[in-house]
C-alpha cells in the first residue's frame, strides 16, 4: 500500500519549482512527498517550506528542508497535501491525524492546492471515514452533544488512555455520519456552534487529486 503512496508523493513534488513557498501537509503520504522534496532539495531545489503540523516541521527540518516563518510570507504558490477521502467533486474529509486546523489555514491560501491519496481514499460520498472536528476543550461534552443533532455520534478521540491534544490545544470529536450528502451544508452547520473551530471538511479546495493504484497516478482535476 505504501508503494502507492511513495508513487503519488513523487509525482506530486516534480510540481514543485525553484522559488517556490510551497504548503507542506501532514500524514503518512505526505511523508514520502517530505522524503522526494528532501532529495530535491539536496540536489539544488530552493524553496521554503511552509508546515501544517509539528510533526512535518520535525521531520521537514530532519531532512534539510528550509522552513519560512508563516508571518513573514507573502503567500503560498503550491501546497500538496493528503486526505482520508475524495469525493467526485474533489471535496475533501482530512484530519485523521489531527492537523485539520492547521491544514486548513495553509491549504486555503495556496494558489495550487494538490492532494496525494492512494485508492483507497477515493469514495462516492464523504463520511465513511469519522468527520474528525476541532473543539475549544472547555465546554467540549455541551458542543458535543450539538454536533450530535446533526444526525452523528462524536466521540472524542484518545491517545495512550487520554485526551489527544491538537496542535493547538484543542480536543477533536470524530463524528461517525455514516454517509454525508451535503458536505457543503454540514460544514457551515457545524461552523455556526460555538465552541467548534474547524471541520475537516474541505470543500472546493483541492485543484487536483493525484490518486496512486497499481504502481501508476490518474490525476483528477476540478470539473
Ligand atoms: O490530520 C491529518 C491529515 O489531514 C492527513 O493529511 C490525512 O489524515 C491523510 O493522512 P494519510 O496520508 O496518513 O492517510
Amino acid at each position: 500500500m505504501d508503494t502507492n503512496k511513495k508513487l503519488v508523493a513523487e509525482k506530486a513534488v516534480e510540481e514543485i519549482k525553484d522559488g517556490m513557498t510551497v504548503g507542506l501537509g501532514s500524514g503518512s503520504t505526505v511523508y514520502w512527498m517530505l522524503q522526494a522534496l528532501g532529495e530535491r532539495v539536496k540536489d539544488g531545489l530552493e524553496i521554503v517550506g511552509i508546515p501544517t503540523s509539528q510533526k512535518t516541521e520535525k521531520l521537514a527540518k530532519e531532512l534539510g528542508i528550509p522552513l519560512a516563518d508563516f508571518s513573514s510570507v507573502d503567500g503560498i504558490d503550491l501546497a500538496i497535501d493528503g486526505a482520508d477521502e475524495v469525493d467526485p467533486h474533489l471535496n475533501l474529509l482530512k484530519g485523521g491525524g489531527g492537523s485539520l486546523v492547521r491544514e486548513k489555514i495553509v491549504d486555503i491560501l495556496a494558489k495550487r492546492l494538490i492532494i496525494i491519496v492512494d485508492e483507497t481514499k477515493v469514495v462516492d460520498y464523504l463520511g465513511t471515514f469519522p468527520l474528525p472536528v476541532e473543539v475549544v476543550p472547555f465546554g467540549w461534552e455541551t458542543t458535543s452533544k450539538r454536533i450530535a443533532e446533526y444526525g452523528c455520534l462524536p466521540r472524542r478521540r484518545e491517545q495512550n488512555g487520554e485526551a489527544f491534544i491538537s496542535d493547538n490545544g484543542n480536543y477533536i470529536l470524530d463524528c461517525d455520519f455514516e454517509s454525508i450528502e451535503k458536505p457543503a451544508e454540514l460544514h457551515e452547520n457545524l461552523k455556526m456552534l460555538v465552541g467548534v473551530v474547524e471541520t475537516g471538511l474541505f470543500i472546493n479546495m483541492a485543484d487536483v487529486v493525484m490518486v496512486g493504484h497499481a504502481g501508476m497516478v490518474d490525476v483528477l482535476t476540478k470539473a
